[in-house]
């Protein structure tokens, strides 16, 4: 174990990595996916059924928890791992792109945002030095600085002027973040899709210096290709050492192209929220539960997949449970979604380490060509 925060790289392909990243709840290993779990859990999963799926950290939300059930409160229950019963790492959001996709009435200046609250209408308040302040009373082992995301599209004086806005809130935030040997602050670069400003982005971040560098500013509704524009040259702007960690990506083959551009850590809400809609993740593509041609069929999800909805259940009972509208239903379509994703990491990180990325990803785009599923 140890006590300090560290990132170690182990093998490289092509822009592709795969290392390792310490901390003294545990170690993280990247290429890695983290499970969202917004309101100190992550729908319908137990922790540890969670950790079995082979997730090392999972993430959390300041918005949702200072709101409710407050972060002071958790604090004085021993903080979110103790509150939550998960004892690996925990990262959490800053708050500033939540309270501007969910919150009411937002006022933004160059202190931070007052908002409405979604939940009961009441007033909140943040910056980065609330922001700061709330991630450590909750205890995360990764905080990420208070930035603002813009909606894309916008124009290029607006994506420069919050950029710059979000450079002076990462100095703040660093500021306010001070010496906590064993926690990490990451640095969030933003830009849009303007090459040169992700450059001055990044230059801003490498000057303050940080733990790690998230590529924010993406995930946002500009759709794969630009996405993937960005990150043909993003990566390579942010130190090589430390960890790069992409915001909110994403769907399998997002997933694979971003590892494949040099990306260490991502997460996304699609695995546990489209589990509970009934839409699974296969080796194969996209299985829709509900639709009636599953009704009779025997065979599991996916028979190359170890999970305990694969290895236990039928598709015609998936398909029963999610008609009946029973809780066991998003469960196992959860379960597996989770499962599934570690899967890919777990096979991305072999074959890093093998030198075998290129072949491994053919395999996993023939697979996906195959039809009927
Ligand atoms: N702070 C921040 N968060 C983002 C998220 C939420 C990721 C998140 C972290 C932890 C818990 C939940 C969600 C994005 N999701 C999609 N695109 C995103 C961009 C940003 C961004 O630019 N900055
Ligand atoms: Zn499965």
């Amino acid at each position: 174990m140890t006590d300090r925060f560290s990132f170690d790289l182990h093998a490289t392909d092509g822009k592709a990595r795969s290392g390792v990243i310490r901390t003294p709840r545990g170690e993280i290993r990247t290429p890695a996916f983290m499970p969202v779990g917004t309101a100190a859990t992550v729908k319908a999963m137990l922790p540890e059924s969670v950790a079995a799926t082979g997730a090392d950290i999972l993430l959390g939300n300041t918005y949702h928890l200072m709101l409710r059930p407050t972060a002071e409160r958790i604090a004085a229950l021993g903080g979110l791992h103790a509150f939550m019963n998960w004892d690996k790492p925990i990262l959490t959001d800053s708050g500033g792109f939540q309270v501007m996709s969910l919150a009411g009435l937002r006022k933004l200046t160059e202190e931070g945002v007052t908002f409405k609250s979604h939940i009961d209408g009441s007033r909140h308040h943040l910056s980065p030095e609330r922001s700061m302040e709330i991630q450590a009373l909750l205890g995360s082992d990764i905080v990420m600085c208070f930035d603002e995301c813009p909606a894309l599209p916008a124009d290029r004086d607006r994506i420069k002027s919050s950029m710059d806005l979000s450079m002076r809130w990462a100095q703040r935030s660093r500021d306010a973040f001070g010496d906590r040997p064993g926690h990490a602050l990451f640095g969030i670069q933003q830009g849009g899709l303007e090459q040169d400003l992700r450059e001055e982005s990044a230059n801003a971040l490498r000057a303050i210096e940080f733990d790690g560098y998230a590529v924010g500013g993406l995930a946002v509704g500009e759709g794969q290709e630009a996405m993937f524009g960005v990150l043909d040259y993003a990566p390579d702007q942010l130190p090589v050492d430390k960890p790069r960690y992409l915001m909110g990506v994403g769907k399998p083959d997002d997933i694979v192209g971003a590892v494949k551009r040099g990306i260490d850590m991502m997460d996304c809400v699609l695995p546990s929220r489209s589990g509970r809609t009934g839409q699974a993740f296969t080796r194969h593509g996209v299985v829709n539960i509900k639709n009636a041609r599953h009704q009779d069929d025997p065979r599991p999800l996916d028979e190359a997949c170890t999970c305990p909805a694969c290895r236990g259940y039928s598709r015609a009972y998936l398909h029963h449970v999610f008609r009946a509208n029973e809780m066991i239903s998003g469960m196992l379509l959860t379960w597996h979604n989770l499962h599934y994703f570690q899967d890919i990491m777990a096979g991305m990180r072999a074959a890093i380490s093998a030198g075998s990325f290129a072949a491994w990803e053919a395999e996993f785009h023939r697979q996906r060509a195959q039809g009927d599923i």
